[in-house]
């Protein structure tokens, strides 16, 4: 089901018993991402007239049951700073209806919604306002780590590499999964030692992450989106802004460190010895610059530290990244750099929404109990599993917004 279609006309009631949706959120310093399920209109529960439009890849038919929800997991983002666009995406949509109500007073009216990020807690009060709903704070590294437990687990072609433009899809073995390193590049950068389900550390950070580009971006570049900014990016130079070693060396590698003449010697140097104002340098040579100082320092810092803890695989998530073949280059080429090629970087298609994703699960029972709470299910599943469609995870290599949604299945046991 096309999830918009809920906002054509239908009053809340029958939205609410006739679509079923549950809502997670990560509000974070930048970007309020969203996760909510919407049930296939098609869908019959509990009897032997279930229709499934969709096959739970790596589960086959004759060792499962059939699922007992079909519907799709949805994805969307906003910008935190325009919060009240995203309040009134769910109003239209009716998202908070697909709270839980409060186990400990069942007969009370109050529904929660489960939230991480910083902003579960500097926008409860105006959730509270606007909707009445209480939002249910889940800690923001358990919920990354979830997410990305979960994604990587569950879906077939979550994780790839990139480098030299090729993308290639990795096969996780999910007996072979940990230990990684979780590298999240949000607004600051968190690194996180996952060593499997809930066993985690964050072991280091920084605060030159996607808000410094995105910052110091507008403040240089003069443009007014971030997606303004990385189209300035594809297109420029840094050898404009930037000093290579060539220019100190006299066009000279010095290779007696291994260093070519091309390699950056320092970012934005070149803006040193220059008698230019910034407005005689070119946005794009300024955002191109920008974009690999920042990736550079972050793949290099990933480096270290997974060779601190000794730790192979290097996951990058967060919205920094947005698919961007140059960004994805840039940290894979210094992880592969520095490590020489014993640590690899990987990434995963749905990046930016690891903490929300993480929130949604972390509901009571991966929030299948409430998902099923308004159905006529004539034996209830004991135990409830819950399958992303391995098939159907779009490619959206073109597409860089990241908000999508992607067939599911809910199974009973
Ligand atoms: N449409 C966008 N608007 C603003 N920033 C964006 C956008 N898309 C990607 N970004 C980048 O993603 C970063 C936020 O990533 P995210 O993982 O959502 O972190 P946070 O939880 O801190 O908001 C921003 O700082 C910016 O670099
Ligand atoms: C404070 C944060 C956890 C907030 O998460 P975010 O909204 O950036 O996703 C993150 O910005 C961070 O880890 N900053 C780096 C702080 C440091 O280690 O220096």
């Amino acid at each position: 089901m096309d999830p918009r279609r809920a906002e054509t006309g239908k009053n809340s009631d029958q939205i609410q018993s006739g679509h079923v949706y549950h809502l997670a959120l990560d509000i974070g310093g930048s970007l309020a991402k969203l996760v909510y399920f919407t049930k296939n209109d098609e869908h019959i529960v509990g009897s032997e007239k279930k229709k499934s439009p969709v096959k739970a890849s790596g589960i086959s038919n004759s060792s499962r049951n059939s699922p007992v929800l079909n519907g799709r997991l949805n994805f969307k983002k906003f910008e935190t700073s325009k919060i009240n666009d995203c309040l009134e995406f769910i109003n239209s949509m009716k998202l908070h209806l697909g709270g839980c109500q409060q186990p400990e007073s069942p007969g009370s009216q109050t529904i929660t919604i489960k939230a991480t990020g910083g902003g579960a807690y500097k926008y409860a009060d105006l959730f509270k306002e606007k909707f009445g709903i209480s939002l249910d704070k889940e800690d923001e590294m358990d919920c990354l780590v979830a997410g990305a437990n979960f994604l990587l687990e569950t879906i077939h072609q979550e994780a790839f590499t990139y480098m030299g433009n090729q993308k290639q899809f990795v096969w996780i073995d999910k007996n072979d999964l940990y230990p990684y390193l979780l590298v999240n590049i949000g607004s600051g950068v968190g690194m996180i030692k996952v060593e499997g389900d809930g066993k985690f550390e964050r072991v280091s950070g920084t605060s030159i992450g996607g808000g410094t580009f995105w910052g110091l971006g507008k403040l240089l570049t003069k443009c007014k989106s971030f997606d303004e900014l990385l189209d300035l990016s594809y297109r420029g130079n840094n050898r404009a802004v930037d000093m290579l070693v060539g220019d100190i060396y006299g066009g000279m590698d010095y290779s007696k460190i291994g260093l070519s003449s091309t390699t950056i010697a320092s970012s934005f140097g070149r803006a040193i010895s220059e008698n230019k104002e910034r407005d005689d340098y070119k946005p794009e040579d300024i955002a191109r610059s920008l974009l690999r100082m920042i990736s550079n320092n972050i793949g290099q810092i990933s480096y270290l530290t997974a060779l601190r803890f000794g730790l192979k695989r290097i996951f990058f998530g967060g919205f920094f990244i947005r698919r961007h073949p140059f960004t994805m280059d840039t940290l894979s080429v210094a992880v592969n750099f520095w490590s020489k090629g014993e640590a690899k970087a990987m990434f995963l298609q749905h990046e930016g929404f690891l903490g929300a994703v993480g929130a949604f699960m972390s509901s009571d029972k991966h929030g299948l109990k409430e998902l099923l709470a308004n159905q006529k299910v004539e034996r209830p599943p004991s135990k409830l599993s819950f399958s992303l469609d391995q098939t159907q995870v779009p490619q959206q290599d073109g597409e860089l917004n990241g908000d999508e949604s992607i067939e599911c299945s809910v199974y009973g046991a």
